[in-house]
């Protein structure tokens, strides 16, 4: 199947002459959740605005559902679903209004019982009468999110969704966002917090100083790039590793009470064996031992790092 968004070599430059954007080319296929990864000033709110069409390119094109942004602008438009950082509507309308308004807005007959539907999703039906002005900053989020959906959007961007947001609006959150999965929706998200990547994802793309660094299969990308150690909680404290057993990846804990060994997580199952027979044959036993395996924001800041 075509992918529902096509990148392919896009760039900005801002007009104070920053390039935002260098040549990025990107698939996004129907019905997967895409987490964009990246620092401060990486580009994702950049990136995001072009394939939305609030912001032109310089050069290069995007396609959303086989419609050029720039060409068929309101095609692609009413596609998509933005949820952007920051609420910029009348703060004086009601959620009721300022929903129902935004599914006008997008061309689409109105449809109560749907906009009721998303409000009690994302837990606003009883505020549906209160000005915005009168909400929470966390239920202010709630209706950006209300809004993005009011036209029922093929694709949702989902621009830092959770920053500074508290645990239950995060897990609604969520639970819309599983919905809209098993309904077929795209859903693409930046965010700092990297666990939610590692949950929600089905791909991860890390994005630095306006360049992909790279796009991959989040289960490849922590087996691919993923380390895990071995952690033994030795019965007594050694001072050196034996020399039989040194090279092998080993490395001495705090006080000589541990030993840690470092080892590609795909491969070498049958050297942890070998290794604990080793350290039995060189009189070396332990009480507990544990594993650890490398975060994806490990992986993240280690990309980030050998791009700088
Ligand atoms: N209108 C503008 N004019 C000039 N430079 C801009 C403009 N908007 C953004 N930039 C610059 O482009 C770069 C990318 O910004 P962008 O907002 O896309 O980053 P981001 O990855 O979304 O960052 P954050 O995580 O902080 O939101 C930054 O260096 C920013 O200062």
């Amino acid at each position: 199947m075509a992918p529902i968004i096509s990148i392919s070599n896009l760039t900005k430059t801002y007009s104070n002459g920053f390039q935002a954007l260098k040549g990025v080319s990107l698939d996004i296929e129907r019905g997967e959740i895409l987490a964009l990864l990246g620092p401060n000033g990486a580009g994702k709110t950049t990136l995001i605005s072009i394939v939305c069409g609030i912001a032109n390119p310089s050069g290069g094109s995007v396609t959303v559902g086989g419609y050029d942004v720039v060409r068929d602008f309101r095609a692609t438009r009413s596609l998509i679903g933005l949820v952007p950082q920051e609420l910029t509507t009348d703060q004086f309308e009601t959620v009721w209004n300022t929903v129902s308004f935004s599914r006008g807005l997008h061309g689409k007959r109105p449809n109560p019982e749907y906009i009721e539907k998303i409000l009690r999703d994302l837990s606003l039906w009883e505020k549906k009468d209160n000005m915005l002005r009168q909400l929470s900053g966390g239920m202010k989020r709630r209706v950006l999110i209300a809004k993005a959906l009011s036209h029922e959007p093929e694709i949702l961007f989902l621009d830092e969704p959770t920053a500074g947001v508290d645990v239950t609006l995060r897990k609604d959150m969520w639970h819309v966002v599983e919905r809209l999965r098993a309904s077929g929706v795209t859903i693409i998200l930046t965010t700092h917090y990297i666990e939610e990547a590692e949950e929600a994802a089905d791909r991860v793309g890390v994005i630095n100083g306006g360049e992909l660094l790279l796009v991959e299969e989040k289960r490849a990308l922590m087996a691919k790039l993923g380390r895990k150690q071995l952690i033994l909680d030795l019965n007594e404290p050694i001072d050196a590793i034996p020399e039989p057993l040194n090279g092998n990846g080993l490395s001495l804990g705090p006080n000589g009470l541990t030993l840690i060994y470092d080892f590609d997580a795909q491969h070498e199952q049958s050297s942890i064996a070998a290794l604990l027979s080793k350290l039995g044959a060189e009189g070396i036993h332990f009480k507990d031992l544990s594993t650890r395996q490398s975060s994806l924001e490990d992986i993240f800041v280690s990309l980030v790092e050998a791009g700088k």
